[in-house]
């Protein structure tokens, strides 16, 4: 594991994203202010972002080498925690201050897992689908389905599926892509159930959806801010399929919040289910709650003091 953390020193990876990274830096963006949902005047005074993707890995080393050479992504920070027998990577396309994140779990020993069903993909957009998938292909990247326009649509998509079987959809976008971690795509049984919850619980605002009775299913597109710029849940709901099996591989994802405390209250006012009470994390002293949506898919809201302190601290 010595050999991420020294990754991290001497990363040099090439950079295929040439259009986001010459996207000017983003600015130091304050989390979207939480859409007022009724009877909770704390979701308007909240500011949330997404932080990061939470899920666990077979081989560490050879994950982030894969990111960075396949993807283009940098090694953000690289923490590794002996007494309880893990570590962690956090990789994306620019700082967590304001960019979304990829935080890989590896559990000393444990090779892989079971994916399930109900996770799908994440989703990286890139200027030229066609070139970042040949630029993948000569990096030794599995391709599993090629570039083309997405059936019954129009958006370029390719997949790329990781060494721990992970499936990285990339996404054709014109214009700047400041934020390339675009999607974190679920499979869920209820959609109007769903975007309840993403809305009223999480504070989410619903962007889009689009439904494809040609293929069956229906897609919400969910999030703090516009596609363009911001990472969003794409729940993907196929007709008459009302749960998944979820495995044990993908865990969940981060959000910020200016108050772990309000949070748990307005969640349960709301309807949630506070599956882990506010309190910092042991060892780390980040304070944290965790939550399920209506699917039983894992939510984490963190302290945003907390977040930025851990990252001063690296
Ligand atoms: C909009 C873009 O981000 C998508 O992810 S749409 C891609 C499309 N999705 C589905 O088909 C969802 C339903 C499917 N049964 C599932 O559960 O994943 C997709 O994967 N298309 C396949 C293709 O080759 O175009
Ligand atoms: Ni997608």
């Amino acid at each position: 594991m010595q050999r991420a953390a020294a990754r991290l020193a001497s990363w040099t990876a090439p950079q295929p994203f040439t259009a986001a990274a010459r996207a000017p830096r983003a600015a130091r963006r304050m989390a979207a202010p939480v859409q007022a949902a009724a009877g909770s005047d704390w979701l308007s005074q909240d500011e949330r972002r997404m932080l990061h993707a939470v899920y666990r890995v077979g081989d560490m080393d050879k994950t982030i080498k894969y990111y960075q050479e396949c993807f283009g992504m940098k090694l953000l920070r690289y923490r590794d925690i002996p007494e309880d027998k893990y570590s962690n990577a956090f990789l994306g396309y620019g700082p967590e201050e304001t960019h979304f994140a990829m935080e890989l779990t590896y559990n000393y020993g444990v090779d892989s897992y079971d994916l399930g069903e109900g996770f799908g993909h994440f989703g990286i957009a890139a200027p030229d689908v066609y070139k970042l998938v040949d630029a993948v292909k000569a990096a030794g990247g599995n391709v599993s389905r090629e570039a083309g326009p997405v059936k019954g649509g129009k958006t370029v998509i390719a997949f790329v599926d990781d060494p721990t079987g992970y499936k990285f959809e990339l996404i054709q976008r014109e214009g700047e892509i400041p934020e390339p971690l675009a999607q974190v795509m679920l499979r869920v049984g209820d959609l109007d159930r769903s975007i309840k919850f993403y809305t009223e619980v999480l504070g989410m605002k619903l962007l889009r959806t689009r439904d494809n009775p040609e293929y069956k299913y229906t897609l919400a597109f969910l999030g703090y801010g516009p596609e363009e710029s911001s990472t969003v849940f794409e729940l993907t709901y196929n007709y008459g399929k009302e749960g998944y099996e979820k495995g044990n591989a993908y865990a969940q994802v981060a959000i910020s919040t200016k108050d772990v405390y309000k949070t748990a209250e307005q969640v349960k006012a709301a309807g949630g289910n506070v599956t882990r009470e506010p309190g910092p994390v042991p060892g780390i002293g980040t304070k944290i709650l965790a939550c399920t949506d209506p699917d039983g898919y894992k939510i984490v809201f963190v302290d945003n003091e907390d977040f930025l302190k851990e990252l001063e601290q690296k």
